[in-house]
């Protein structure tokens, strides 16, 4: 009796859920909105919560759906939530840039709770407080810092060149390196040293802590998959789940050596112009967060800042500097010209290159990176949720449509499929710096090309990001020129439990001793 009871409310629970999700998707079918039909509850995105797709491809497949090809925009569902997804560069604009205001904040969210570190950021943080924190940190990354940086990032770009000379010879002056780690082992040292004042020692040392702790963050086993995912597409639940951004390990680690830097200073009186100094003014300034709450800007709050910045920064530009690099491998006339840019930068400066040279004398330099992170973005999607002030029904779309975004609606804008589409990049898969010279930079639609995002709640980093990448292209090309190797993968394909874009194969490649 007791089992059949079970049963009877077991089926009932299905079936009331089952009734909710068609109601959902049926949302999109009441509103004469184009959308991708999906299972009931499942909704679209649970092919890659369960890691069975590439977010990159799934996004892709949906852009290009039949029933959505035509559209300006068209609705998914996360789980049974309705979203908006959007494809004219036009609405782009229109609500990332003319009506930011009410699409600044991220449907993403942390647990404001039990996660001090992952909620207290800029990448997770909501409005009010983000225009507040956003204010407060910019100053980080001012081109005056990276001119101070500058010399630090060559020094990193020197240990990479002698971790590669270290290499053994497969034949005389001609050894063989795998990219995205190499990559990853610059970016983290060059954040460790610009930001920290810490020597991490990746390059040097294969065992380095601040490697094994950054892997963790990126390397998602099934469990760090679906955590990840949940911050997306179920962040409801992540306070219930008590879900944390960081891996426990990883933000003791960082929790650790941040307060101690901060500590060492404090004792020391040194002062190193970086981050952690300005971390400390702000301690010192008593610098809060809020109208109302005036919460202060000490303790893990401060630590949330440079764990942040420690996320944001290396995964993503080792991205984008070791697909450069395939990229190189595979078209050697793209290479063969950037060297011969490098070649002579190099002779009218010798190593003593200026700051203004990386920004205004490598024009090629710049184009490479450009349509790098064209083929390449880091993230499939950016995302923002529609938040409107209190009393307001809904943000009418006119003149594109009629249709009324409700409060609280996520709206995706799936970058890697705009930057893949024939319309607005022809023959989208070649691999063309030239789409990126000056002649043709007014080709680009405005929001058809958004590697860092758009809007105010871009990238805060991508001077930053861009600086390392092209110091690390020229000091490894300025020694090295890159060649395929029998590992070199002709065709790549992408990971399906990983956020940020990185490939299944490893970029291999031959380096030849050619230096300048
Ligand atoms: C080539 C390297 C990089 C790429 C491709 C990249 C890409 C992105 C993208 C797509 C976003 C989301 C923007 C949006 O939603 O509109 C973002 C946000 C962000 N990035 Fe980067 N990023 C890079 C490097 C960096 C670096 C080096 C740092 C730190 C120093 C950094 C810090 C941030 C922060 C703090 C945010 C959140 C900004 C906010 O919400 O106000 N990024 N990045």
């Amino acid at each position: 009796m007791q089992l059949e009871l079970v049963e009877f409310l077991y089926t009932l629970a299905t079936l009331l859920l089952f009734y909710l999700g068609w109601r959902k998707q049926n949302y999109w079918n009441r509103a004469g909105i184009p959308y991708i039909p999906e299972i009931p509850i499942i909704g679209n995105f649970g092919t890659i919560f369960l890691q069975r797709h590439s977010n990159f491809e799934y996004i892709e497949h949906i852009y290009h759906h039949a029933r959505t090809r035509a559209s300006d925009f068209f609705g998914v569902n996360i789980f049974t939530r309705p979203a908006l997804v959007l494809r004219n560069p036009d609405l782009i604009k229109k609500l990332t840039c003319t009506d930011a205001a009410r699409f600044i904040n991220r449907q993403m969210c942390a647990d404001r709770y039990h996660d001090t570190i992952g909620y207290y950021n800029l990448l997770m943080i909501r409005e009010p407080l983000w225009k507040q924190l956003r204010g407060l940190l910019s100053p980080s990354v001012t081109s005056a810092k990276l001119r101070r940086m500058q010399s630090l990032i060559e020094q990193v770009g020197a240990d990479m060149v002698a971790s590669l000379d270290a290499l053994p010879t497969l034949r005389p002056n001609v050894r063989e390196t795998e990219f995205k780690e190499l990559c990853a082992r610059f970016t983290t040292d060059v954040i460790a040293s610009t930001f920290f004042g810490i020597q991490a020692n990746c390059l040097k040392d294969e065992q380095s802590e601040f490697r094994y702790y950054g892997r963790k963050i990126f390397d998602y086993g099934p469990v760090r998959g679906m955590t990840m995912a949940s911050f997306f597409f179920m962040p409801e639940l992540v306070p219930y789940l008590r879900l944390k951004l960081f891996p426990r390990d990883t933000e003791a680690f960082l929790k650790a050596i941040i307060e101690q830097e901060i500590e060492r200073r404090e004792k020391t009186g040194e002062s190193r112009g970086d981050f952690i100094d300005s971390m400390i003014a702000l301690k010192n300034n008593n610098a809060t967060l809020g109208v109302k709450e005036k919460i202060p800007l000490k303790g893990d709050i401060l630590v949330a800042q440079a764990a942040t910045f420690y996320m944001a920064s290396f995964e993503t530009t080792s991205s984008v500097l070791s697909f450069a690099l395939y990229e190189l491998t595979k078209n050697p006339h793209v290479q063969e010209r950037l060297r011969e840019e490098i070649r002579q930068i190099i002779g009218k400066y010798g190593q003593d290159i200026p700051y203004e040279a990386y920004t205004n004398e490598m024009p090629y330099l710049g184009m490479v990176i450009s349509e790098t992170a064209r083929l390449y973005p880091v993230l499939p999607f950016i995302e923002r949720q529609c938040t409107l002030p209190e009393g307001s029904t809904g943000y009418k779309l006119e003149p594109f449509h009629d249709y009324i975004i409700p409060n609280h609606m996520p709206v995706m804008i799936p970058i890697y499929a705009i930057h893949r589409d024939p319309k607005y990049f022809p023959n989208p898969t070649l691999f063309d710096p030239e789409r990126f010279a000056k002649e043709n930079q007014d080709q680009i639609q405005p929001c058809t090309y958004m590697p860092f995002g758009v809007g105010p709640r871009t990238c805060l980093g991508s001077h930053f990001g861009t600086l390392q990448i092209k110091i690390a292209l020229l000091k490894l090309l300025s020694k090295y020129r890159i060649d395929r190797s029998s590992s070199t993968p002709e065709v790549l394909t992408y990971r399906k439990n990983a956020f940020t874009l990185n490939s299944n194969e490893g970029l291999y490649a031959e380096l030849y001793e050619d230096a300048m």
